[in-house]
């Protein structure tokens, strides 16, 4: 019996005793470790290309345009450019040339009409003295004839347009090489008159002959005249000689003249800087870049630019440029937008020197060898 009350007692106490350890072990108590945390599952971030490819086309990278040589143009040749431009000088022939013509056909021609006939040219710049010289002779023309047909009139006039104007006047270019060196051209003029456009124009029309051009921009002064005469020569394959802005503009015709001895050009042009206030101002600069240029080569023509719209200003203009320099030649620009197609008579007059190119529009080929008999025509429709 003894034996047996034992014998349950050990199996209580090692029952307990098993229940107790396993609760134990169960209820987590004692230096547990933590639990490993349950990874968190990010997705990678796509990669660049990734995003390059599902990104709409919009939002991708501009592709790099693969540089193209910029074409080069062939302008036309210069000769007979006045008769094809003759239609831009309409608003001349509408008031000068039919002016004139309409009041030369009149019955019979008083005081008065003479008079008109007068005005009619002063108001479009022919000037006074030209003007007057001009009614003088028609006057003495129609006494002796009488009364005139319409065909007469006209033939009459033409022939004292062109007489004013001078046929005989040298107007050509001197943009021809010699001596192994190139021919050199100054563009000078007043700024906003069309220099450097004009420069450009000559080189197309220089190109469109046959020639090899450079081109100088010695007007440092203004930044994007540079920039507009590069863009002038790209087009046509001329070389540009160009220095920073505000640089010395005799350095920069220097240069130029020397590139185009060494690339053997037929005629560098120099476009040069016209914003001087005083004339002492503008005849240190004018005659040194003219000085600095004459160390390597002659200076074959000086070409004042002047714009036809200003009429008496312009010729004050043109006055102070022919004290500092020699002129050599006339352009006249913006002739397409004015009625004062007269003024190639004064300007000739008061400079004595030939018109030789005219500007009729803003187009490229816009630039006109001039012609006395051609100009006359398109005046009088
Ligand atoms: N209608 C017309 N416009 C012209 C003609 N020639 C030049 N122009 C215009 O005149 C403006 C002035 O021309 P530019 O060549 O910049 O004048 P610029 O004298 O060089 O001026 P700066 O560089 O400031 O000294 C431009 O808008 C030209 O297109 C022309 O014959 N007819």
């Amino acid at each position: 019996m003894e034996y047996l009350i034992l014998g349950i007692a050990l199996f209580v106490v090692l029952a307990v005793g098993g229940m107790v350890a396993l609760l134990r072990s169960r209820s987590g108590t004692g230096t547990l470790e933590a639990p490993p945390e349950t990874p968190t599952i990010t997705r990678p971030a796509p990669p660049a290309e990734e995003e390059a490819v599902v990104a709409p086309p919009a939002e991708r990278p501009p592709l790099a345009e693969p540089s193209v040589a910029p074409e080069i143009e062939l302008p036309p040749p210069s000769a007979g450019r006045l008769q094809r431009l003759r239609a831009r000088l309409a608003r001349s022939q509408s008031t000068l040339g039919q002016g004139l013509l309409n009041l030369l056909s009149r019955d019979s021609l008083t005081d008065e009409d003479w008079d008109e006939i007068e005005d009619l040219l002063i108001s479009a710049d022919v000037g006074v003295a030209p003007s007057r010289m001009i009614v003088d002779e028609l006057r003495t023309k129609v006494k002796v004839t009488g009364q005139l047909s319409p065909d007469q009139v006209r033939t009459l006039l033409r022939e004292q347009l062109v007489a004013q104007i001078g046929p005989d006047l040298q107007r050509a270019l001197h943009v021809d090489p010699h001596g192994g060196h190139p021919a050199v051209v100054m563009v000078v003029g007043v700024n906003g008159t069309g220099k450097t456009t004009t420069t450009g124009k000559l080189s197309r029309v220089l190109v469109g002959d046959g020639k090899q051009v450079l081109l100088g921009a010695a007007d440092t002064f203004r930044a994007a005249a540079a920039e507009q005469l590069t863009t002038w020569g790209e087009r046509v394959g001329a070389r540009v000689v160009r220095g920073p802005e505000g640089s010395d503009p005799a350095s920069v015709a220097f240069e130029a003249v020397k590139q185009g001895i060494q690339d053997g050009v037929d005629t560098v042009i120099i476009d040069t800087a016209g914003r001087l206030h005083t004339k002492t101002g503008l005849m240190d600069e004018l005659g040194k870049v003219k000085r600095v240029i004459e160390k390597q080569a002659t200076v074959d023509e000086v070409l004042l630019v002047l714009d036809a719209t200003t009429g008496q200003n312009g010729l004050t203009q043109a006055r102070v440029f022919a004290e500092v320099v020699n002129i050599t030649g006339i352009a006249l620009t913006k002739l397409d937008g004015t009625a004062k197609g007269g003024i190639v008579i004064s300007v000739q007059r008061e400079l004595g020197v030939p018109v030789k190119l005219v500007g009729l529009g803003e187009g490229p080929d816009d630039l006109a060898p001039f012609d006395a008999e051609a100009f006359v025509d398109a005046i009088l429709g």
